[in-house]
């Protein structure tokens, strides 16, 4: 297996559904993206979208009834081998999670055992993956705490989950994420329940880390002001498939999908998830049997008879691309 040696992830065709009394949720469709080495990779798009079915598949995390109906999502291991995640066998991509890839989630509080001390979460989380006494893993805490800018890190590590305020629990919980030095990290709208200041300081913590460790991030968010603060390169999803993606200037300047346009016209808060557009008539359509072609073009003021056939990739600059039939050479 190959892959261009810049690359950390590949992802192709991504399909995912989930098997519901209600009929099958098409949640992830033909999905393909690149993660490079030490980028930090944004996932945006409206709530239902398929942002976390995406990251949650490649890293086997989809539960039934869903299903990972197809694609391969390439990724290349610290000793530099390439693997398939979505072919592993589980006892290989769960020696991968928490280790190699690390996954923060967007509530800290699920993600830490109340019954347990911070420090021990640092244990446990190095020692499923490594030879590891307590006390270096104590120290090694302490370090990575106080990379996260926590105060006191030496008291920290003794303190259970509800001594610590939201903020402090999330930067724990990125901490822990770091402890084996992960190729890549993907952080799930790790804001989303923190106040606003207490969000910008986590991002930056998130960039200034990715900066210092050189690792990869994916980063998923609805917050189109945090995309243009961290990301380098940004998809843009829309009910389970992605319209387009561009490095983050570029999609700012020079936006190309009728969605993606809407998209950065319509956030006027910023911090307030975007569960729905108000000024693009419609909602997301049902992702229960969905139908063929352009997901979008019900919302679409462009859309046309061409939008009922599945829209194909165009190259619109570099390392821009669409899915859109307006931007097919005309004539
Ligand atoms: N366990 C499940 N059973 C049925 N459908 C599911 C399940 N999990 C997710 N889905 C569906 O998959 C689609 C994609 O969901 P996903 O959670 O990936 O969206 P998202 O873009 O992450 O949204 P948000 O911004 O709200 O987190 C949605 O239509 C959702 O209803
Ligand atoms: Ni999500």
């Amino acid at each position: 297996m190959s892959i261009g040696g810049d690359l950390v992830l590949s992802v192709r065709n991504l399909d995912v559904k989930f098997y519901t009394y209600a009929g099958v949720v098409h949640a992830v469709s033909n999905v393909s993206f690149d993660v490079y080495k030490g980028e930090i990779v944004a996932l945006v798009g409206e709530t239902g979208c398929g942002k976390s079915v995406t990251t949650r598949a490649i890293t086997r995390l989809i539960d039934p009834p869903g299903r990972i109906e197809g694609g391969k999502a390439y990724f290349r291991r610290r000793n530099g081998e390439v693997v398939d995640l979505l072919s592993l066998s589980d006892e290989e991509i769960r020696d991968i999670r928490g280790n190699e890839i690390a996954y923060v989630f967007q509530d800290p509080t699920s993600a830490l055992d109340p019954l347990y001390t911070i420090g021990h979460h640092f244990y446990e989380t190095m020692i499923d993956h490594r030879k590891i006494d307590k006390k270096n893993a104590i120290q090694h805490a302490v370090n990575l705490l106080k990379e996260t800018f926590i105060p006191s890190p030496e008291s920290r590590v003794k303190n259970y989950p509800h001594e610590l305020s939201g903020g402090m629990r999330q930067r724990s919980v990125i901490a822990i994420g770091l402890s084996n030095n992960p190729v890549l990290l993907i952080a799930d709208e790790p804001t989303t329940n923190l106040d606003v200041t207490i969000q910008a300081q986590i991002l930056e913590l998130i960039k200034d880390l990715q900066a210092k460790h050189g690792m990869s991030v994916i980063l998923i968010t609805h917050n189109l002001g945090v995309v243009a603060e961290v990301a380098h390169r940004v998809y843009v999803m829309y009910a389970g498939k992605i319209v387009e993606e561009a490095p983050v200037e570029e999609l700012f300047e020079n936006p190309q999908h009728p969605y993606t346009r809407l998209l950065l016209r319509t956030v006027p808060d910023p911090t307030k998830k975007i569960e729905k557009l108000e000024s693009i008539p419609g909602t997301v359509p049902s992702l229960i049997n969905p139908l063929p072609g352009c997901r979008f073009r019900d919302r679409c003021p462009f859309a046309s008879e061409k939008c009922l056939e599945e829209p194909p990739m165009v190259e619109v600059g570099k390392a821009h691309r669409v899915y859109c039939w307006l931007h097919t050479v005309k004539g």
